[in-house]
């Protein structure tokens, strides 16, 4: 959504709800984690109004152990937060199960998915940022398919049932590519809501 018309937030999000997409991902960034700021709270609850569908919350924020259940409460279905925004991520795992949402665990570009090991286990999605996290309109960065690759085999070794999500430049262009090294879920922002027909777009993804 953070490519969306924010002056339109309610029709934009009900063209996400009929389209062929299947969950609705909000980035949630605070001006410290990351050199940008977007939206919290009152825009996230508009956006669960206008739409059934769940909603993949993806938290850019510092100390997210003070905001995870906050999120779950307001309606996300997945809570995700940066593994390197916290010293405590087992601790903020907790805290969203037992908000009654699903726990992610997402890492920037430079961070080794080796980190996640010990955590895999216990979380129900891991989501791999192929661009710098910050602002949308980015080019994909290759070496994401590596870590793909990488965290496909540390899920299935630790008998993990987490998914794999990636986030960031990501078009109908690379779509296949990201699935056949692994990923299970694509975020998409500006590919989908520059494109003439956005519903369309989403289609040619899926099909891809
Ligand atoms: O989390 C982020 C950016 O920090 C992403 O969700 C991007 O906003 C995706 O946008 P595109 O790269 O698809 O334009």
């Amino acid at each position: 959504m953070l490519s969306a018309d924010f002056g339109h937030l309610e029709r934009d999000t009900q063209m996400i709800d009929r389209s062929a997409a299947e969950w609705v991902h909000i980035d949630v960034m605070d001006g410290v984690f990351v050199p940008n700021i977007s939206f919290g709270f009152p825009v996230m609850k508009a956006i669960r109004k206008a739409t059934s569908k769940l909603l993949d919350v993806h938290l850019m924020i510092v100390e997210p152990e003070k905001y995870v259940t906050r999120f779950a409460e307001a309606g996300a279905g997945i809570v995700t937060f940066h593994y390197e925004a916290t010293l405590n991520p087992k601790g903020c795992i907790d805290l969203i199960h037992r908000a009654g949402a699903k726990a992610g665990v997402s890492i920037k570009p430079a961070t080794s998915v080796e980190v996640l090991r010990d955590i895999v286990p216990l979380i129900d999605l891991v989501l791999v940022m192929s661009v710098e996290p910050g602002f949308g309109g980015q080019s994909f960065m290759p070496d994401s398919l590596e870590k793909i690759r990488e965290l496909r085999a540390m899920i299935d070794e630790t008998e993990s049932t987490a998914v794999i999500e990636v986030d960031g430049g990501i078009s109908a262009h690379n779509s296949r590519l990201l699935f056949d090294a692994g990923a299970d879920a694509l975020v998409a922002g500006s590919a989908v809501f520059g494109a003439p027909d956005p519903q369309a777009e989403i289609e040619r993804m899926l099909q891809s």
